[in-house]
């Protein structure tokens, strides 16, 4: 008799996988997942005990079905089982740890030392790491880990392994979103948003009131008591205030014919309050103070603030100069539109119904995505794609089964990574394509970390079997290497060979998907108003702003009165993904949308509101706001400089950082050296590594991650380069490993010294090259950006990588020696000690200027 799994013989009994999992461990058969396989005699004991009530019913027990089902069987009992039915099997037993024979070892040849007197100090130190710790990445907690194991946390909402990012929650606050997709935790996050901010000190005294605040604010009752409490806290920062002689150097001096100093201290709190919300103009303050405008700002300006009339200042800053007025001033919070739309009333367990499970396809280009999907689907996208390549985000349902699954149309995780920047989280489980005779590719890996870093969990699609060079076996060991261990192997990862070309497999993969999305226990409620996430949008000429939109929650009905983003409209019509006319859309399906008053953004949320005025007064706000922040400083992005503040701060208490590095052995001495920098304070997360250039989606994932990248002898392409200049990711590069970790290390205790940055001059590339007898090689080249000047520092890049750093022997023009070359002009340079430059390398020149770092 051949093994059974749990979930087989639980459809051969007809009985739902939970319950009958719960039936077996009552029966003493120790059992966690559907995928559990059941020694003989347990499938014996089990079946003669089902047989008992199941002789009268006429049930079958094994028939033909189990015989088939069998022969994909592992043999071999596996101890322990990938998905916990319930929250008291989440302690599972942990899984083999994966092979270790495939790890790679590095730092052969160090590369050249650029900064660092004792550079080769840091090799010993990774060559040890190394032997301790090998090349797999630390396995996942198991909460966290990319198994399929994960669905118990429901994926799509609860991002568990995901600290909250400024930016999600800002995008999230922004959008009204609800608490669900992206948890808001309770950050600071407007501080920063409200410009002009109260210096250091004065910050530390308001903050208490911003913790009492925020403590405080949760409950209704605790509104009475804060206002009291505000009172006198009011009055402790004003003493403290006033008491701080740095702070009010003007004061300070001010003898008896000084006006304003006779009103303190003590302060008295003489008229009725002045209520303010959350933060207030400086127009609108002096307003309601009945006082001029420029006394404000002067007020502000002794506190150190500087702002405009038409500045916002926040509650505490304007508690401050008000108090100083022997003012008070009240804070009322009104809720507006918005915030009610993320304040809606939890769902009643009862009316939650179980919804389809939203899956992702990603993986390296070419490994078959598109045309997995087609399989699935049984149309044929790949031959109408431009080229064959996927051109858009679609999104699509299938029944298995009886049961549905909606697919995200993705290509690649490029997208996924760009919706979650944006604060969008809609992908349940993860398929990665990896095409069985071509193993794990640099995108793989991207997808990996990618989906791990979104806290989905992952089924691998061994693609291409039916190729003779299929090698599934090569696949599952290359992923070991990357957390993901076969669970046939002892790991805890679906992988599932398939073939998009014969179908085989496709069944298969369906069924592991509808496993996984089943121990999920995906819920959703269909009686609430429908909120979901834009997937794509775009003008149609004849029918206006067409959005694709995913339902997560609600239903959403034609007609219904509708906000994305800064978007707002009426729905007019419905369409499926095979384009008919539907009425209603319920959770996790997706529909194309016509209605809005504008194309909205993918990664939005939409919300149905109660009524055309809401939704488009919303959408003006919102839109209002989003101007006023495009003025405003960027996000809080954690960065080396100020990381030890941020720390201090509570805003990071993990480093996350993007390693690329010219060779993988680079790659891993960095991510063990960093990774062991980790305290308590603060845990260093090395959340993708890979060789090559710093691309725009490495700078994508730092973004949506809130990580710095480090780069290790490789330099960010054109494109990288501008992404993170716009979202203000926090790029390093280096030349010597041990800097890199000193600066981490330094960075972490507040130690980062102001050191010399590197400014990069311009750039040239290498149009010919010459070869003169005793002379070298010249090269031949165009700048293509900036200058190059002759005693700047120079490097040649040639595919991303630095392969030489060094100095310039001689700069001309036609025959002219020149002392530098602008952008858009040729010229003819030499580089000392270096005759190896080729046509098409980049030659880079940088000079390096003083830096100065706050004091943390
Ligand atoms: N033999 C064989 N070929 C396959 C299989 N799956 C995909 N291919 C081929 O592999 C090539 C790439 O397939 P796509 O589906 O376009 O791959 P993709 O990952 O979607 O690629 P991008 O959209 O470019 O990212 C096509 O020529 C497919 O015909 C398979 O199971 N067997």
């Amino acid at each position: 008799m051949v093994k059974k799994r749990v979930h087989e013989l639980a459809k051969e009994l007809n009985i739902e996988n939970k319950e009958f999992i719960k039936k077996l461990n009552e029966m003493g058969i120790e059992v966690k997942s559907p995928l559990s396989t059941l020694e003989d005699a347990e499938t014996d004991r089990i079946l003669k005990e089902w047989k008992k009530p199941a002789a009268k019913s006429g049930k079958g027990s094994d028939g033909a079905r189990g015989k088939k089902k069998g022969q994909k069987q592992h043999h071999g009992r596996r101890p322990e089982s990938r998905f916990d039915p319930g929250p008291g099997l989440v302690d599972r037993v942990p899984s083999r740890p994966p092979d270790r024979r495939f790890q790679e070892r590095p730092i052969k040849g160090e590369p050249p030392q650029f900064r660092s007197p004792q550079p080769v100090k840091a090799e010993p130190a990774q060559t040890g790491a190394a032997v301790q710790q090998p090349g797999h990445p630390p396995r996942p907690e198991k909460a966290a880990g990319p198994g399929a194991q994960r669905p118990q946390q429901k994926p799509a909402s609860a991002p568990v392994s995901q600290p909250p990012r400024g930016r999600e929650e800002h995008a999230a606050r922004a959008k009204g979103e609800p608490a669900a997709p992206v948890r808001q935790p309770a950050r600071q996050w407007p501080d920063h948003l409200k410009v002009p901010r109260v210096p250091q000190e004065i910050k530390a005294v308001s903050e208490k009131v911003r913790a009492e605040k925020t403590r405080g604010e949760r409950g209704k009752q605790e509104k009475q008591q804060r206002q009291g409490g505000r009172d006198q806290e009011r009055k402790k920062i004003l003493e403290e205030t006033v008491a701080d002689r740095k702070l009010r150097p003007a004061r300070k001096k001010g003898a008896a014919g000084q006006e304003r100093t006779e009103a303190r201290p003590p302060v008295v709190v003489e008229k009725k309050p002045i209520v303010i919300g959350e933060s207030v103009t400086v127009q609108e303050l002096a307003e309601k103070m009945k006082k001029s405008p420029a006394d404000i700002i002067k007020r502000l300006m002794m506190l150190g603030v500087l702002a405009t009339i038409n500045q916002e200042i926040d509650a505490d800053t304007a508690g401050i100069v008000a108090a100083e007025y022997g003012l008070e001033v009240e804070v009322k919070v009104e809720l507006d539109a918005e915030a009610l739309l993320t304040q809606e009333a939890e769902d009643d367990p009862a009316d939650l119904a179980p919804r389809p499970c939203v899956v992702t396809v990603m993986g390296h280009v070419d490994h078959g995505k598109t045309s997995l999907l087609d399989a699935i689907r049984q149309t044929n996208v790949t031959a109408t794609e431009a080229g064959g390549i996927t051109q858009h985000i679609g999104a699509y349902q299938i029944e298995h089964n009886n049961k549905k699954i909606t697919f995200l149309d993705t290509p690649g995780h490029e997208a996924f990574t760009a919706m979650r920047a944006r604060g969008a989280q809609v992908t349940d489980i993860a398929i990665l394509v990896v095409a069985a005779d071509d193993g794990v590719m640099p995108q793989t890996v991207e997808a990996i970390n990618h989906a791990r870093a979104a806290g989905v969990p992952i089924i691998v699609a061994i693609n291409k079997m039916d190729k003779p060079d299929a090698n599934p076996d090569r696949v599952k060991q290359q992923l070991t290497e990357y957390g993901l261990v076969a669970e046939e192997w002892g790991g805890d990862t679906v992988m599932v060979p398939v073939s998009a070309k014969t179908r085989q497999g496709i069944e298969d993969l369906l069924e592991m998907i509808l496993l996984v999305a089943e121990m999920a226990d995906l819920k959703a409620n269909p009686k609430r108003a429908g909120r979901g996430t834009v997937i794509e949008a775009e003008l149609d000429k004849g029918r206006g702003p067409v959005a694709t939109v995913l339902v997560q929650n609600g239903t959403l009905t034609v007609g219904d009165n509708v906000v994305a983003g800064t978007a707002w409209g009426r729905v007019r019509a419905m369409m499926d993904y095979r384009g008919r006319r539907v009425k209603k859309a319920v959770p996790s399906m997706p529909v194309e949308v016509l209605g809005f008053s504008e194309v909205p953004q993918a990664g939005d949320m939409f919300y149905v509101v109660p009524d055309e005025k809401t939704a488009r007064s919303i959408a003006e706000k919102r839109a209002n706001r989003k101007r006023e922040e495009e003025f405003k400083a960027a996000m809080p992005r954690v960065s080396l400089d100020d990381l030890f503040k941020q720390i201090k701060e509570g805003q990071v208490k993990e480093l996350r950082a993007i390693i690329k590095a010219d060779v993988q052995g680079s790659v891993e001495a960095l991510k063990q050296s960093l990774e062991r920098l980790s305290t308590d304070e603060v845990k260093v997360n090395i959340i993708h590594g890979g060789v090559g250039a710093i691309t725009e989606t490495d700078i994508m994932l730092a973004s949506a991650s809130n990580a710095i990248i480090i780069g290790f002898n490789v330099r960010p392409d054109v494109n990288a380069r501008g992404v993170a200049e716009r979202e203000k990711v926090d790029v390093r590069l280096y030349r010597v490993i041990y800097d890199a970790i000193e600066d981490v290390k330094a960075a972490m205790s507040g130690l980062l010294e102001p050191e010399y940055r590197e400014v990069v001059l311009g750039r040239a590339e290498v149009r010919k090259t010459f070869k003169i007898s005793k002379v070298g090689t010249i090269a031949g080249c165009y700048v293509t950006e900036g200058k190059i000047t002759r005693d700047a520092g120079v490097r040649v890049i040639r595919d991303g990588i630095v392969v030489h750093e060094g100095k310039l022997d001689s700069l001309k023009r036609f025959k002219d020696d020149v002392r530098e070359v602008v952008q858009g002009y040729e010229c003819g340079l030499a580089l000392e000690k270096y005759n190896e430059i080729r046509e098409g390398d980049v030659i880079e020149a940088f000079t390096t200027e003083a830096v100065k770092r706050e004091l943390a």
